[in-house]
Parts: structure tokens; C-alpha cells; sequence
């Protein structure tokens, strides 16, 4: 197996839709999910270039894991659930301080999950693809049938306060716009979006990297032997 030139990783609280997300972007459907243990990572060719993406475990017992999982990241999806308001303060209290170890070019993608549960739209929640104001992608246009929690200037909010906690200038990153994404894995709304713009957006991370020296990769061999569990898998 060829080694990854870049990795994304997805961090998030547990119930966010983390798995189901990837699992709907790599295999085009959203099966029925298990509590993430440990971590799991999918092999993406986009163009010449592998791209690794991670699943890492919301809970709490797991963190410890998710800076390793972080190192040399190109770039990093921090997750949440639209309809749950404490997923995304969890993002800032917990999530944010394990990207210290990604690369200093990382770029950072803050995606509200399960907007299907809040907003009606053809199809039950939208279509993939589906473009509209506010933010990359869009939202949707009905009635919605559960009040959102979390709404798109909370996620660019949270984007500015990324910014001046890792020290960078709003003029030469992204627009909180077009890095702040409202998903569904469950109907595939903007699912495509945000992973092909993430790859689109990498490529220059990758040839930074490259430029700089070898690739960062998760180093197992430095980290403490994980624990066997009665699932057999990591702890
Ligand atoms: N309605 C709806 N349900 C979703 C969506 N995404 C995930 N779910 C459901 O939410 C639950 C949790 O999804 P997971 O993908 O396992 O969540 P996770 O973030 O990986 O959780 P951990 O692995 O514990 O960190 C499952 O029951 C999913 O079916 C979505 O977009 N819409
Ligand atoms: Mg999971």
C-alpha cells in the first residue's frame, strides 16, 4: 500500500455522525453505526495524490488519542450536531487543543451534522449537492420540524475564534464561509461538498509538507501500547 501523502482527520463528539459521514462519502450509504473505539482511517485517491481520512472516537475515554491521531493533519473536520448546541461548545472545550500537533498549514473545516432533523426540504431534508445562502452549501428553505440549536453564524463564529487561537490572519486562510458546512449523512446533503473541497484544498497543505520535509505521520511506535478491550480494539 502506497503511504498517504496527506491526512484529514474528523474529530467531534460522540453521536455527532462522525462515521456515518465518512461512511457516506467512501461507500455511498449510511448503514447503521456503532460508538466509534479507538480509530479508523479510509484511503482516498484524489487526483495523484492518497489522501488518509480519520475516524476518531467521541468519547471521553478516547481522548487522550485524538492529538496522535492529529500529527501532521493537512487539515482537520471538527464536527457537530445541529440540533444539539453542546456539541459544538465541545468542539471548543475539548476538541480544539488536540489539533496542536497537525501541520502548522492546517486547514480547519467546521461541519454541523443531521440538519435533515431540523430542516424539511425535497427529500427529506434536501439533496445532496444542494447549494443556498449562508454557508458552503448552503442551507435549506422550509419549515423546519425540530428547532435548530446551532445555527450557521454560530459555526462561523466558532471559525473566527480557531483563527486566534492558532495566531493566523484572516486575510490568508479561507473564508469562515467557505470552510463552514451543513451537512446530512443520512440524505448525503453537502457530504460531497465538504469532503472534495477539503481534497481540493490539501493538495497545496501536501506540496507545503513535501517542501518542508518528510511527511508527519501518526508514529505508533512512540505512543503507549494500547490496551486490549474485550472487543479486541484499541482503548
Ligand atoms: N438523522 C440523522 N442521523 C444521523 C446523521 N448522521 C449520523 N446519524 C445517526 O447518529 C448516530 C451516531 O452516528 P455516528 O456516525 O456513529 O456518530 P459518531 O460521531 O461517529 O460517534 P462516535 O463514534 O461515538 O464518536 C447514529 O445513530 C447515526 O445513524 C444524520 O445526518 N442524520
Ligand atoms: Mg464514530
Amino acid at each position: 500500500m502506497r503511504k498517504p501523502d496527506g491526512k484529514i482527520v474528523l474529530l467531534g463528539d460522540m453521536n455527532v455522525g462522525k462515521t456515518s459521514l465518512l461512511q457516506r462519502y467512501m461507500e455511498r450509504r449510511f448503514p447503521d453505526t456503532v460508538s466509534t473505539v479507538g480509530g479508523a482511517f479510509y484511503l482516498k485517491q484524489w487526483r495523484s495524490y492518497n489522501i488518509s481520512i480519520w475516524d476518531t472516537a467521541g468519547r471521553e475515554q478516547f481522548h487522550g488519542l485524538g492529538s496522535m491521531y492529529c500529527r501532521g493533519a493537512a487539515a482537520v473536520i471538527l464536527t457537530y450536531d445541529v440540533n444539539n448546541a453542546q456539541s459544538l461548545l465541545e468542539l471548543e472545550d475539548r476538541f480544539l487543543g488536540l489539533t496542536d500537533t497537525a501541520s502548522a498549514d492546517c486547514l480547519f473545516a467546521i461541519v454541523g451534522n443531521k440538519v435533515d432533523l431540523s430542516e424539511e426540504g425535497p427529500g427529506e431534508g434536501g439533496q445532496e449537492g444542494e447549494q443556498g445562502p449562508g454557508l458552503a452549501g448552503g442551507g435549506g428553505c422550509a419549515a423546519p420540524r425540530l428547532p435548530k440549536q446551532v445555527q450557521p453564524e454560530d459555526a462561523v463564529a466558532f471559525y473566527k475564534k480557531i483563527l486566534k487561537y492558532k495566531m493566523l490572519d484572516e486575510k490568508e486562510v479561507p473564508a469562515a464561509e467557505q470552510m463552514c458546512f451543513e451537512t446530512s449523512a443520512k440524505t448525503g446533503r453537502n457530504v460531497d461538498l465538504l469532503f472534495e473541497t477539503l481534497f481540493d484544498m490539501v493538495v497545496p497543505v501536501i506540496l507545503q509538507q513535501r517542501a518542508q520535509g518528510p511527511p508527519q505521520t501518526v508514529d505508533i511506535t512512540s505512543s503507549r501500547p494500547p490496551t486490549r478491550t474485550r472487543s479486541g480494539c484499541c482503548a
